[in-house]
């Protein structure tokens, strides 16, 4: 059994954990993954897993204890951009900024918040609040926009010169200002790592109250059973949604991206099977508080990552929609939401895309 810094207690038989006892839901989200683990704490072992337990001992960063100061002379000439995807988020834009913006100048090169489609107020605000701002026109001018978080994901390597990408929801509430510098210090200390993925807890707010760790819905109840049938050397990845992450450029520009929230699970799988599994890490962040969305609106996000998982593992989709049964007084309306299976190309690649739309040599 192998030490872990994120002291988790995970399942090693179908049904069982390791000391033979069923499975109890909670246990999986125990206080110790969470919060600060003892040393010594029974809960802090772990049964090797294929090709993973040494991974998560080396490459998760648990307690990152990184000054900016550190972190500034670390950086040897690198630039780092921060992105914000952004679509209807004026309640919340101005606040994630303002957590970044004491950054910009020494740690932060730029601060980039693209724009989505948004039809309310998120663009003065993020604007008023100091960052740059670009439309899906603006950001790739030329090349016709699509829907989604992918779309402008993809876009924003056209607009920035980083050479570290720090990509951070516009959604969050009152996010800590040590999210970005935690996110690249792996990549400013590792050479190996190319991509690293914020872990954090996640609270659930809703109508009954907040569940200090029920969030993640989509994370624990579709993507990390996938993850752990089908890659299973993933299965120490705590977050493999977190849209705060941070990759090199080299990385993101190399790799197609998936439509909409296929987004996240594709870079992830496009990792391992470009580069291997050291060249993920992952980070502690803490907590992290965003817009739960209704169960409803995430049956269609969970349809597009099975899509993306599915296609990123050469398993084929039937690109069939999920049928949703929307309860209402007096029964039902239905709603089919399609996955889209189609990816746009490699950043890299787009020159000569567009060169060749335009039928130049
Ligand atoms: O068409 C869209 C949809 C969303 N967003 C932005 O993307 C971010 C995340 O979107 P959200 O709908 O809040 O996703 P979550 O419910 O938070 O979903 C989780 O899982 C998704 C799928 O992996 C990830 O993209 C998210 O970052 C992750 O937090 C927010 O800033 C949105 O404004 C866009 O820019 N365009
Ligand atoms: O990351 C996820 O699993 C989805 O965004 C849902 O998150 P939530 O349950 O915290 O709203």
């Amino acid at each position: 059994m192998a030490s872990v810094p994120g002291g988790v207690a995970l399942v090693t038989a179908a049904g069982r954990y390791e000391d033979g006892s069923a499975h109890r839901g909670e246990d999986l989200r125990g206080e110790n993954l969470r919060g600060q683990p003892e040393p010594g704490d029974e809960s802090m072992t772990i049964a090797p897993m294929p090709g993973s337990a040494t991974w998560l001992e080396s490459n998760t960063w648990e307690r990152p204890d990184w000054t900016i100061d550190e972190l500034i002379a670390l950086k040897r000439g690198r630039s780092i951009s921060v992105v914000l995807p952004a679509l209807d988020e004026e309640q919340t834009v101005g606040s994630v900024i303002a957590s970044i913006m004491p950054l910009l100048g020494t740690l932060v090169d730029e601060i980039v918040v693209v724009d989505s489609g948004s039809s309310d107020a998120t663009i003065a605000r993020a604007e008023a609040a100091g960052a740059r701002v670009e439309t899906r026109e603006s950001a790739l001018p030329g090349v016709a926009p699509l829907p989604g978080k992918g779309e402008v994901l993809w876009r924003s390597l056209a607009t920035t010169v980083g050479d570290l990408i720090v990509f951070v929801d516009s959604d969050l509430v009152d996010p800590d200002p040590m999210y970005v510098p935690r996110l690249v210090g792996p990549l400013l200390t590792v050479p190996e790592i190319q991509l690293v993925k914020g872990y954090y807890r996640r609270p659930l707010v809703g109508d009954a109250g907040v569940d200090p760790a029920g969030g993640g819905r989509v994370t624990e109840l579709v993507v990390r059973p996938l993850v752990a049938a089908l890659r299973p050397e993933l299965s120490g990845l705590i977050q493999p949604l977190a849209g705060e992450y941070a990759a090199t450029r080299e990385l993101l520009t190399s790799v197609p991206f998936a439509a909409g929230y296929g987004v996240e699970i594709g870079l992830v799988l496009d990792t391992l099977s470009g580069h291997g599994i050291d060249a993920i890490g992952q980070v502690n962040l803490g907590c992290r508080i965003h817009r739960n969305r209704p169960l409803h609106e995430l049956g269609p996000m969970a349809r597009q990552i099975v899509a993306t998982l599915m296609g990123r593992l050469g398993i084929g989709d039937s690109g069939s929609p999920l049928t949703q049964f929307l309860m209402e007084d007096d029964g039902h309306s239905l709603r089919r939401a399609y996955p889209v299976l189609d990816d746009r190309p490699p950043m890299r690649a787009m020159r000569s895309v567009m060169l060749a739309d335009v039928g130049a040599p």
